[in-house]
C-alpha cells in the first residue's frame, strides 16, 4: 500500500511505475498529496467560458489553394493562437488505429512499460515518463506519457519502437508532416517571407510525437493532467480521443483568467502554435497557453506530433516583419538549446519562457 508522500512518489516515479500503474495497483478513493494541485492551478468552473459564446475555430482544409483557408488559419493563429483542422485527408479510422495503438502502449504490463523508461530505455528514440518534469515538479500532473523521436534519415530508428505501435507511430509521422508544411508555409508567406533550406530547419527540423495517457482520477478537482504551458516549439498537430470528455482547455486571451475548451471532433486534428511562430513572427502569431484536466470515470489519450528546431538554429524576429513596419524585435536572439533548456529544467509554469526572452 502505497500512502505517504513520499511513498507515492517513489512509486510513481523512482519505481518508475508510472501513475498509470498507482491507479492499477489499488483502488484509490482520494487523491494522493503529491498530485493535490494548489488552488490558483486548478481550473474551476468559473475561469470557463461557455463554448456558444466563445468557440474554437474549426477550419475547413478540403481545398488548400482556396485563399480562405489561408485566411481562416492566419487569422485563428493571431487570436487564439489555436483551431482545429476538418477534412485533412486522413481517415477517421486511422486516427482511430493510432488511439487503439497508443492505449495498446499502456495496457501492457507494467513491466513490460518500464523497459521503455527514460534514462534505461531499451530505445534510444523512445522514453516513457510521467508527470511532466517530475524531479523538479513539487506537484505533479496526473500523466504519463512515451515520446516518439521521428529520424528518417538514420537506418532502422523505430526498430526499438515497442511492437505494439510501432507501425501506428511511423505512419503517422509520415501522414502528419505534409499538413504541418501546409500550415507552415501558410504562416510563413503571410509573414513576407518564404521558407528556404535554414528557415525550414527552424520550423520543422525536429519532429517528436508523444502518447499521453491520462488515467482516471479519483478526484479530478483538485488535479491537473498537464499543468498550463505554451508548446515551446513551432507547431503542434494534436489527435485528442474522441468518445470521451473533453479536457483540453485554452487560454481565451493572452492576459485574461478565462479558458475555453478545445472539444473532441471526430475525424479532427488540433493546430496549436508554439512559442518559436511567436518569436519568429514578433508577437504576429501568439503561442497559446494550455492545460489538460482529467475525468473520474475513464482515462484519456492524446496524441501530439511536435515541429521544432534543431539545437542549434537561432531563433529570433524573422527581418522581413521587422522591415515591413519598420519595428524593433520584441525578443532577444536565442540558441534553441538554450531555450530547451529552460523550459525543460522547470516544471510547468504557463509562458514563463517566453517571457524570459522578452525585450
Ligand atoms: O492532452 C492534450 O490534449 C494536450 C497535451 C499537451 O498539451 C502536450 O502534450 O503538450
Ligand atoms: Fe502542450
Amino acid at each position: 500500500m502505497t500512502t505517504t508522500t513520499n511513498d507515492v512518489r517513489e512509486f510513481v516515479v523512482s519505481q518508475r511505475n508510472g501513475v498509470k500503474g498507482l491507479v492499477d495497483s489499488q483502488k484509490l478513493t482520494t487523491l494522493s498529496s503529491p498530485y493535490i494541485q494548489p488552488p490558483q492551478e486548478r481550473l474551476s468552473s468559473d475561469k470557463i467560458l461557455s463554448s456558444s459564446s466563445s468557440p474554437v475555430p474549426v477550419i475547413d482544409v478540403s481545398n488548400w489553394d482556396d485563399p480562405r483557408v489561408a485566411s481562416e488559419i492566419c487569422d485563428a493563429s493571431a487570436k487564439l493562437g489555436l483551431f482545429q483542422i476538418v477534412n485533412h485527408g486522413i481517415a477517421p479510422a486511422e486516427l482511430t488505429a493510432l488511439v487503439a495503438a497508443a492505449r495498446g502502449f499502456f495496457e501492457l504490463p507494467v513491466e513490460e512499460r518500464r523497459r521503455y523508461w527514460r534514462g534505461s530505455s531499451v530505445s534510444e528514440t523512445a522514453w516513457l515518463t510521467t508527470s511532466f518534469n517530475p524531479y523538479k515538479e513539487s506537484v505533479l500532473e496526473w500523466r504519463d506519457f512515451i515520446k516518439f523521436e521521428f529520424l528518417p534519415q538514420r537506418h532502422g530508428f523505430a526498430a526499438t519502437w515497442p511492437p505494439v505501435c510501432k507501425e501506428q507511430v511511423t505512419d503517422h509521422f509520415k501522414k502528419m508532416k505534409p499538413i504541418a508544411n501546409k500550415i507552415l508555409n501558410i504562416l510563413i508567406n503571410n509573414l513576407n517571407s518564404t521558407i528556404n533550406e535554414s528557415c525550414e530547419q527552424t520550423l520543422m527540423g525536429t519532429t517528436r510525437m508523444n502518447f499521453n495517457y491520462y488515467p482516471e482520477c479519483p478526484d479530478p478537482s483538485l488535479a491537473v493532467g498537464a499543468g498550463r504551458h505554451s508548446d515551446i516549439n513551432t507547431l503542434t498537430l494534436l489527435l485528442q480521443e474522441d468518445g470521451v470528455l473533453s479536457s483540453l482547455y485554452a487560454r481565451a486571451t493572452e492576459d485574461g483568467e478565462k479558458w475555453i475548451n478545445v472539444p473532441p471532433i471526430q475525424g479532427a486534428i488540433v493546430v496549436n502554435i508554439g512559442d518559436v511562430l511567436q518569436i519568429m513572427s514578433n508577437d504576429r502569431y501568439r503561442s497559446v497557453e494550455h492545460c489538460v484536466l482529467v475525468n473520474k470515470s475513464c482515462s484519456r489519450v492524446s496524441i501530439p506530433v511536435f515541429y521544432g528546431p534543431v539545437n542549434d538554429s537561432v531563433i529570433e524576429p524573422l527581418p522581413e516583419v521587422l522591415e515591413e513596419n519598420n519595428e524593433m524585435a520584441k525578443y532577444k536572439k536565442v540558441v534553441y538549446s538554450d531555450y530547451l533548456k529552460g523550459f525543460f529544467e522547470r516544471a510547468h509554469d504557463g509562458k514563463t519562457n517566453i517571457e524570459s526572452i522578452k525585450l
